[in-house]
């Protein structure tokens, strides 16, 4: 069988009439590890917002599709369902809702995409033994579930509640963008090593990072560079640590006109700002 492939093709977005990403092309297969890196500004987390149909991210030209499906056909509710899932940088608060109660339902509608609202869910008793395994596995304080969704909730516990949100929904396709989470060393090789746990080869991931820890656990099969609104370069994992090591004036150098394009989109920020 061949394995579940989200693919990107000439991919154009504009937040307004500002265009952002201008022609990406990226193939995930489903256990596979991408890292997305690239200097500020270049367009990687506008990128995961499109993928998850983010409102105010237009996609003017291009396609994405799952396997036959067009994901731009479908509401960001029906990628999710889909088993696409985007971790956020920082995730919205749900006051009143309890994490557990957070989970059983978006578990229940990952496994029956069909479920209209107000329909049965996951029965309480596997859902808890379920919810239980998983947490023990992560070395997570069952407390944290009776905590409402991301109220108070510290960067780290952030993280946590994401990582246990994807140990549960187990997506096909997993999005996350640590880009500037504002995490400690701490916090992300916590964060790397649950990911780990969960089972990245179960899944398709794609890490937006500037952390080398992040992917210190999951050291990714592709490193693509984002440059001005597109992959200017992939490489393997060796790519990840030479930009770590060395920053991005070698693909600056090498990339003039897509450097110029990063340049222009940062000024115009500092305008709107
Ligand atoms: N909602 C928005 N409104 C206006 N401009 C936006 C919006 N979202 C993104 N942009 C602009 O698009 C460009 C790319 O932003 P994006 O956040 O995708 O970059 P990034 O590579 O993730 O950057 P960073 O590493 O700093 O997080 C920037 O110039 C940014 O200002």
């Amino acid at each position: 069988m061949t394995k579940p492939t989200l693919t990107i093709t000439n991919l154009h977005v504009s937040v307004g009439d500002k265009p952002i990403l201008r022609g990406v092309d990226l193939v995930m297969r489903h256990g596979e590890t991408h890292a997305m890196m690239g200097p500020n500004g270049s367009g990687k987390s506008t990128l995961g917002l499109a993928i998850m149909g983010h409102p105010g991210y237009e996609v003017t030209e291009g396609s994405i599709t799952l396997d036959d499906q067009d994901v731009l056909a479908m509401s960001p509710d029906e990628r999710a369902r889909g088993g696409i899932f985007m971790a956020f940088q920082r995730p919205m608060a749900i006051p009143g809702v309890k994490m557990a109660d957070f989970l059983r339902h978006a578990t229940t509608n990952v496994r029956n995409p069909e479920r209209k609202e107000g329909e049965e869910l996951i029965p309480m008793r596997e859902f808890r033994k379920e919810l239980k395994g998983k947490m023990e596995h992560l070395r997570m304080d069952v407390e944290f579930a009776r905590r409402y969704v991301n109220d108070g909730f510290s960067g780290g516990e952030m993280k946590r509640a994401e990582i246990l949100t994807m140990a549960m929904l187990q997506p096909t396709f997993a999005i996350l963008d640590e880009t500037d989470s504002g995490l400690d060393a701490d916090a992300v090789r916590l964060a790397s090593e649950s990911i780990a746990e969960i089972g990245r080869e179960k899944m398709g991931l794609l890490i937006i990072t500037h952390h080398d820890k992040l992917l210190e656990h999951n050291p990714p099969e592709f490193t693509h560079v984002m440059l001005g609104g597109r992959i200017v370069e992939t490489g393997g994992s060796e790519l990840a640590d030479e930009l770590h090591t060395n920053g991005y004036d070698r693909i600056r150098k090498a990339h003039p006109e897509a450097d110029a394009l990063n340049q222009e989109m940062l000024s115009e920020e500092a305008v709107e700002a």
